[in-house]
């Protein structure tokens, strides 16, 4: 800042961060291409059509207690009512049951409430003998009684189009009758990292060497069963084998990732080998930090996003633009993240120009019920392991240049 100035001064020429979003957004089509699964195998894939309940939820008039079944219009006027008990109706039987009037009928929770019957009694309020039954209290019409339809009519939507199958979705699916589903078939996405100083770990480090970290975070974060994953390995930053890995990953992939590699030093071939082998870059740099060079653009239906190399800048990215397009490629509807509020811990001071995620710890909760926030190093985009020790990522606007002690932020929590 030999100006003086405490601006990032080239932060003007980026695009922000909401306008690469609506870019990358508009250049990640959904994929069309379904196939129908059995329901227990689509488990995690995502839903392709709008379902509705194909039955009547629940199909029957049912109980919704362990007790007795009774007609009131078989009660007198008490104070004391008892009724012999004609049969017994469990959950699986057909509910055509019939009995004399004047009686009850044993019934357990779920089995079908015969014709005429209309409220049931818990057997905690009875006193009851194999063959009769006595009770004090006036059922209510209809009591303890689920009715047919009253949770879900026939024909209701149940999910959307876009949704991830998981537990709760699958429950929905199986009560409405949906024995399969069309679920749009797995992303193709393939990923690579690049970069010649790059050793796996595990291996032994020579100089100028570092372990490759990108690579097992986008494993990680890829581990989806809506995907199917290609890893092209680490490739070294030779422009004739970078370029062959990456038309091959084209041809073959919805999505493609990589990291390293877009920045403007001598070794950064990724935005000039992408335009060679024809691909279209719809965005080369953001006001964002970490991450300002982040790029991504198409060739043909390839969605190639190319994530900067340093490993808490690729994660950032990644969670604030990358996941989107992902998201969208794939057919889900997509979750944008949602930031909670807190308030900073100390003063912040830094230089305005791109909008910041900044590493966070939580230290405690204020009165109101806000996390507090301490801010981690300043510089920060090399160092992964810090990344592991932060809670989240606090939001600062691109503009904001000071922060006071217990200012409010945007808070996107881990
Ligand atoms: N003159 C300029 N230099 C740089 C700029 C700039 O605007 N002008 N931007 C800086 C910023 S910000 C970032 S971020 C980096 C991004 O550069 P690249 O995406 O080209 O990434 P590399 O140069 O390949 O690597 C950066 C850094 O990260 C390490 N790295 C790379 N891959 C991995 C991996 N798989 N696992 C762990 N660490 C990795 C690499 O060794 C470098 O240290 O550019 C700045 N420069
Ligand atoms: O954008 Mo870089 O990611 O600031 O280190």
């Amino acid at each position: 800042m030999a100006d003086g100035c405490a601006c990032d001064r080239h932060a003007q020429t980026y695009l922000s961060v909401e306008d690469a979003l609506t870019r990358g957004l508009a250049a990640a089509d959904p994929i069309m291409e379904t196939e129908i699964l059995p329901l227990g195998e689509a488990t995690g894939r995502v839903l392709a059509e709008n379902c509705i309940s194909r039955v009547e939820m629940p199909a029957f008039d049912n109980s919704a207690m362990d007790g007795y079944a009774v007609r009131l219009s078989d009660l007198g006027d008490g104070p004391l009512f008892e009724l012999s008990i004609a049969g017994r109706v469990a959950a699986g039987d057909s509910g055509a049951h019939t009995a004399p009037a004047g009686s009850a009928l044993r019934i357990l929770t779920g089995a079908p409430v015969p014709a005429d019957f209309d409220a049931v009694l818990m057997q905690e309020d009875c006193e009851a003998t194999p063959d009769r039954i006595r009770f004090t209290r006036r059922p209510k019409p209809g009591q303890h009684i689920r009715r047919a339809g009253e949770d879900l009519r026939a024909g209701t939507p149940i999910l959307r189009r876009g949704c991830e199958i998981g537990p709760r979705e699958a429950a929905a699916l199986a009560s409405a009758g949906y024995g399969q589903v069309t679920v749009y078939r797995k992303l193709k996405v393939t990923i690579f990292s690049t970069g010649s100083e790059l050793k796996q770990p595990g291996e032994d480090l020579g100089p100028g060497q570092i372990y490759n970290s990108n690579r097992y975070m986008l494993r990680a974060l890829l581990d989806k069963p809506w995907i199917q994953l290609t890893d092209a390995g680490p490739v070294d930053d030779d422009p004739v084998i970078l370029e062959q890995v990456l038309s091959q990953a084209c041809d073959s992939s919805d999505l493609i990732v990589t990291t390293g590699g877009v920045s403007v030093g001598d070794e950064d071939h990724m935005p000039r080998l992408f335009a060679k082998i024809g691909g279209e870059t719809d965005v080369m740099k953001v006001a964002m930090k970490p991450g300002k060079p982040i790029m991504f653009g198409r060739r043909g239906d390839a969605l190639y996003i190319g994530l900067p190399g340093n490993p808490v800048s690729a994660y950032v990215t990644w969670q604030i633009i990358g996941s989107q397009l992902m998201m969208r490629r794939a057919g889900l509807r997509r979750v944008p993240p949602a930031p909670q509020q807190a308030i900073l811990a100390e003063p912040l001071q830094r230089r305005a120009g791109r909008q910041e995620y900044r590493p966070v710890q939580v230290d405690g909760i204020a009165p109101d019920g806000r996390p507090r926030l301490r801010l981690m190093a300043p510089s920060y985009s090399g160092r992964v392991a810090l990344l592991a020790q932060a809670d989240g990522l606090a939001v600062i606007p691109a503009e904001t240049a000071s922060l006071p002690e217990g200012h409010a932020l945007d808070f996107l929590r881990f």
